[in-house]
């Protein structure tokens, strides 16, 4: 509806799309026109400067304006040039993901309240533990399992927790979560 409105009274060179599951060719077809389309998929955490984006080109696009896409992201976080195939897959891993961290992050701060403890200090705590453990990923290089393995002492609290996750389908749940919300990018 709105390339619609749009293509009927462009005059840009570029267009760069932020639409999820809209492939190059669908934009490239709703436009009408020789367009430079960039296709990109970025997220929420960007207000922070701490983005997760990927994008993408048709070839009518150079190189060098590629670049100036990336360089304009990157003024707002992390920036990866990808296959396109690949782009319904970053709608899971990081377009939509911060949705479920808050949720995580919340639902570990109501376990904190639960136990007594004052619910902005449980945010603060349980934020910043994901904001470390996500530091600890990026700048270790360790796979996420050995990091795990690092904090679960033998017959200690954390296994205690990581079993009781384990038997309530937490890895299994957030997987098909992000088949659901890949399945929905390529419906839209
Ligand atoms: N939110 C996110 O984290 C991300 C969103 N995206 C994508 O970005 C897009 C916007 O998302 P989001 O900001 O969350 O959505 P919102 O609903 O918050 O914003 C949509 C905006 O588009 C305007 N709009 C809707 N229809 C028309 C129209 N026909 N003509 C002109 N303006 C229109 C709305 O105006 P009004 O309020 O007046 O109706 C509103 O300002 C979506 O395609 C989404 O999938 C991509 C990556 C991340
Ligand atoms: O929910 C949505 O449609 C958008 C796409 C990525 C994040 N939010």
């Amino acid at each position: 509806m709105v390339t619609g409105v749009v293509s009927s009274n462009i005059v840009c060179k570029e267009i760069v799309s932020i639409a999820p599951g809209k492939t190059l060719e669908e934009l490239i077809s709703a436009f009408q026109k020789d367009v430079k389309i960039v296709r990109t998929m970025p997220n929420t955490p960007s207000m922070v400067c701490e983005g997760m984006t990927a994008l993408c080109s048709n070839e009518k696009a150079s190189e060098g304006e590629l670049e100036f896409v990336c360089s304009l992201l990157k003024s707002v976080g992390e920036v990866e040039v990808v296959q396109e195939y690949m782009m319904d897959a970053v709608v899971g891993v990081s377009g939509s993901s911060p949705a479920y961290v808050y949720m995580f992050i919340e639902a570990l701060a109501d376990g904190a309240v639960m136990e007594g403890m004052p619910r902005e200090m449980a945010y603060k705590f349980a934020a910043q533990a994901v904001l470390g453990s996500a530091k600890m990923v990026l700048e270790t290089g360790m796979h996420p399992g050995a990091l795990k393995d690092m904090v679960c002492s033998p017959g200690g609290t954390t296994i205690e927790a990581v079993s009781i996750l384990e038997e309530r389908g937490m890895r299994s749940s957030v997987i098909e979560a992000i088949r659901g919300c890949v399945a929905k990018a390529r419906k839209m």
